[in-house]
This record gives structure tokens, sequence and C-alpha cells, in this order.
């Protein structure tokens, strides 16, 4: 019989589903050594977002096949070290939706009426009623960040309480903001004029610290901050200083860098601040809805079955996968480029299967294509399995066509992606041993084999730009790993692509723009 190890608090509904199909270890509280110590015994590890599922615990696992997470957010887990060990992660993307958006709406309604302090001051006997007069959230303005499954209930519950909404989030289409009564705004903006300002978006890179001491200082001094979303999204020393000097109005924060949030100055300050123990996905519904949307995701895999949220692992069998992986990693490149070319909000993503591959099954291309796009949006949060509904749930429109007569190489899988910022394109092929080249960008025919890190330009063919941009790049410290043009006509139009061995330092886009005849540059992470 399979052994499961649940290692943060779960509702007995997910332990009654997993007791089916195996023996079920409830061991809460471990220190980080004692789990690697026990780990080895285990099948499935079932987890919440106190326990760290660290690369040295994966490592200890022997054993393991999955790892649930009882919840959203995947950040406490070492996902790409858990595939490399080829451990499916799964969560419940949706089980504590409506729980962590009234958190989020509690949070602003509490801090707008000083609920929390007035309750405290009422059962320590006074009778206060000078030191609490609020602010209603009636015809306020209030800017959601991140305009997902979260970020979109929030916005909704607020329209109906009178409020005006901008939201900024990037890989969201204008169509599917102004269903939700949203005004789609840049950030700055959304600083500038929100009187709440909500933030519902993953801690990624881009994400960290957004609400800094710069960000901060955009905002009304009396706007008031609320993350339910992630720890570390906020600059915490710059909350408290800014709060501390009055700067902003208020905060409430649910989430923290580090948790538990051990010393802090935002214990000190008073009713502006409202601090709870992570408890956005804390209500007895959510916790039935993910405990037995992930229990039974694990009692799946365990019997060898396909988990339907699996982050990590595709949810195909393994006929098709073994078949078309490695025109699927070819079109996930792809999907991921062209997101990065086209700058974020696509809205219509057109899928051309060229030359052989226009007689392939076509829907995991699509999928993968689609993983692709909405990497930068998601991360490691989409799958094989949600890449189509995440897609539609964020209004891209996706064409599919098929062309038999293109047959310049093989099969080649043609991309194009139209979003707010104009219309990009990017046609790519497998060569030799199923290495996947770039095949033309943007119209123009180059022959590259992608790396991690690549900047692209569009200029003017025309003599010494080459060398203009290799010492502009020099200067900056860039090293060149490969350069190829792609021009159609002599002294025309032209692409140029290189492979660069380390990410581009900021501000340098800028600077290339400016050389005479170059008219644009992106930079991208495959
Ligand atoms: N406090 C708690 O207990 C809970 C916290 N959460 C957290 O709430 C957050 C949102 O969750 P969901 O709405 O379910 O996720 P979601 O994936 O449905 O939505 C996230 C949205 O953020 C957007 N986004 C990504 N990067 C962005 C950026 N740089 N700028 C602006 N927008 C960006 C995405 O396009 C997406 O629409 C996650 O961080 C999750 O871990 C979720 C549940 C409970
Ligand atoms: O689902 C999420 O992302 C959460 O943050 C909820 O965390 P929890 O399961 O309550 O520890």
């Amino acid at each position: 019989m399979s052994k499961v190890l649940v290692s943060d608090s779960i509702d007995q509904a997910g332990i009654d589903i997993l007791s089916q199909v195996a023996t079920v270890d409830v061991k809460l509280g471990l220190k980080p050594a004692e789990l690697i110590e026990i780990i080895g015994e285990y099948d499935a590890l079932m987890i919440r977002s106190s326990t760290r599922v660290t690369q040295e615990i994966i490592e200890a696992g022997t054993q393991l096949k999955i790892i649930g997470r009882a919840g959203v957010g995947v950040d406490n887990v070492d996902v790409p070290a858990a595939t490399r060990r080829g451990i499916v992660v799964v969560n419940s993307p949706e089980g504590n939706t409506i729980a962590a958006a009234e958190h989020a709406l509690a949070m602003i309604l509490a801090l707008s009426r000083h609920i929390p302090d007035a309750n405290a001051s009422v059962k320590r006997g006074a009778w206060d009623r000078n030191s609490f007069v609020g602010a209603e959230v009636y015809k306020k303005t209030l800017g959601v960040v991140g305009l997902g499954k979260i970020g979109s209930h929030v916005a909704a519950v607020a329209k109906t309480m009178g409020m005006k909404l901008l939201a900024y989030d990037p890989f969201i289409s204008t169509d599917r903001a102004e269903q939700l009564g949203c005004q789609l705004v840049e950030l700055d903006l959304l600083f500038q004029q929100a009187d709440y300002i909500t933030l519902h978006i993953p801690k990624t890179p881009e994400t960290t610290h957004l609400i800094n001491a710069t960000t901060l200082a955009k905002m009304k001094p009396t706007a008031r901050i609320v993350n339910c979303a992630r720890g570390g999204i906020i600059d915490e020393v710059a909350l408290a200083a800014a709060l501390k000097a009055g700067k902003i109005g208020g905060a409430a924060l649910d989430v923290f860098e580090s948790e538990p949030l051990g010393e802090s100055e935002l214990r000190s300050l008073g009713k502006e601040v409202i601090l709870t123990p992570h408890l956005g996905a804390s209500t007895a519904e959510a916790q039935v809805n993910v405990a037995i949307d992930v229990a039974e995701q694990i009692r799946d895999v365990l019997l060898g079955l396909p988990a339907r949220s699996a982050v990590n692992i595709p949810g195909l069998g393994p006929d098709v996968l073994e078949e078309l992986k490695p025109y699927m990693q070819l079109a996930e490149t792809l999907g991921n480029l062209v997101g990065q070319l086209a700058g974020g909000r696509v809205e219509v993503l057109n899928i051309r299967l060229q030359g052989e591959l226009a007689t392939n099954k076509s829907q995991p291309l699509v999928v993968a294509a689609l993983k692709g796009l909405l990497y930068q949006a998601l991360r490691e949060r989409v799958n094989y399995v949600n890449a189509s509904i995440e897609a539609k749930e964020r209004g891209i429109r996706v064409i599919e066509t098929r062309d038999a007569s293109i047959r310049d190489y093989a099969g080649t899988l043609h991309l194009e992606a139209t979003g707010t910022l104009g219309t990009h394109s990017v046609t790519g092929a497998l060569l030799g041993e199923r290495e996947i080249h770039l095949t033309d960008v943007d119209g123009f025919p180059i022959n590259v084999p992608p790396s991690k890190y690549m900047l692209f330009t569009l200029h003017r063919d025309m003599p010494g730009i080459i060398g203009k941009l290799g010492s502009l790049l020099g200067s900056f410290n860039v090293n060149i790993a490969s350069m190829q043009v792609g021009r159609k006509i002599v002294r025309g139009d032209a692409v140029m692509a290189l492979s660069i061995d380390d990410p581009l330092p900021e501000g340098i886009l800028e600077e290339i723009i400016k050389v005479p005849g170059i008219r644009d540059a992106y930079t991208v992470t495959l």
C-alpha cells in the first residue's frame, strides 16, 4: 500500500479520500531535518503553505511520485527540482479563490472603519467613538493589481459597493477587463489615482518588491494598500517607513516576506495597519474544497491516472506525448518568444501548422504554444492542462490554420501574436537531431537555434550597423555568443538575432534604439 505524508493542517475530507488508497500519516510542525529524515518512506506529500519543500527534501524523497499543495501558490515548493525528479506537483487553482477574495474585501472595509482597533478598544472597556471615524468606499477608486481569479472576484464585488475600478494586468485583454467593469491602466496611473490598492499577483522576479519606496511615493497620502497575495511583493521596511511618515494612509497585510512574521516595525504601528496570519484561504468551505481537490489528484496519480491540475507535467497520454514531444517543445518556445516580442497583452494568437506538420494532431501544439505564451504571466502555474482555459479567461483568441503547401523545411510551425503593441510573428522547425531552429522572425528569414538570452533588432540593412551594435554591447560588457541577420532585399529592412551569454543590463535597450538605422529592439529570456 502507498504511503502519504500530510505535513500541514488539511481538512479531514482530504484525509478520508487518501485513506481509500494509502496509509496516511499526519505529522504537523516537522523541522526541515525531521522531514528529510522520514520523506524517503513516502509516495506522496500533501502540504499547504507552511512546509517548505526544498530541493534537499525532494532529493531525499526517493519514492515520491506526487506533491499535492492544498491551495494555489506553489512558491514553497521547488517545482523545477520536482520536475527534474519526475515528481508531479499539483495544486487547487480555484478551491480557495472566493475565500482569498473575501479576505481582501474584508481588509478593505476593516481598514476603512478601523474595525480591529475599535473592537479591541471596546473589549478593553472603553467607549471611544471619536478615535474611529472612518471613510466610505462608495465612489472611491480601487486599483486591482492582477486581474486573475481572485482579482476578478474582488473587482466584481467592489463594483457592487459602488467603487470605481482601475486594473493593471499586462496579460489580460481590454475586453476581459471591460467585462469586469475595470479600466485597464498602466501601473503608475493606478498608483496615482487609487484610494485603495489590492494585490492579486503571483510572486515572481518581476513582482518582488513591486511596492517599494519609489512606488509608495507615487500614491495618494490617503491611499490604503492590501496584500492578500504573497509576502515579498511589498518591501515591508519601505512600507513601514511610508506609513510612519504619513506618505500613505494605511495597509492591511495577510502575507509577509518571512512567515511566521518575526520582529517587524509593522507591529508597532497603529490603527492604520492591520495584520493577519496568512488567513486568506482559511475558511471552512475553502479548506474542504482544496483538501478534496488535491487528495483526489494524489489518489489518481497513485493509481496511475493523470492529475487534472499538474503544474509541471503534461496531462496528455503517454503515446501522444512520445510522438509530439519535440514539436510541443518547439511550440512552447515559439509561444514564449512571440509573447515577449509582442510585449505583454496578446489578444489574438494565430497558429499555422505548415508542411508535413499540417497533417498532425494540432491540439497538443496549440496547448504548448499557449503554455509558452502565458509563461511570462503565470510561470510554473500554467501547464498543458490549464493553458487553454487560462488563455480563454484572458480573452486571447486562438486561430488555427494549416498550410501543407509551405515546404521550405519538413514541417514548420508559425505563430503570430497580435496585442495592444502591434503584431509579431515567429516560425520554427526541428532540424537534425530534433534541434529547435528559428527560421523566420517578423517575416525575415533566419536560421538560429534559440538560446536562453536573446536580442532581436529591426533595422535598416546598411554598412557599419552591426559593428556599432557590437561595440555598444561590448561597452556594456555583454558577450555575444552568435549573431545572424535576416533580410529580404539588400539595404532594405532587416532583422538581427543575437544570442547573448547573460541577461541584457537595464537601460541598454534604450541605447540600442538610438543607434542610427535601428528601429526597434527586443530582449527575450527563453
Ligand atoms: N492569502 C492567501 O491565503 C491566498 C493567497 N493567494 C495568492 O493570490 C495570488 C493570486 O491568485 P489567483 O488569482 O488565484 O491567481 P491567477 O493566476 O488567477 O491570477 C494572477 C494574475 O496576475 C497576473 N500577473 C502576473 N504577473 C503580473 C505582473 N507582473 N503584473 C500584473 N499582473 C500580473 C496574471 O496575468 C494573472 O491574471 C497568488 O499569489 C496566490 O498565491 C491565493 C489564495 C490564498
Ligand atoms: O493558496 C494559497 O496560495 C495560499 O496562500 C493559502 O495558503 P494556506 O494553504 O492557507 O497556507
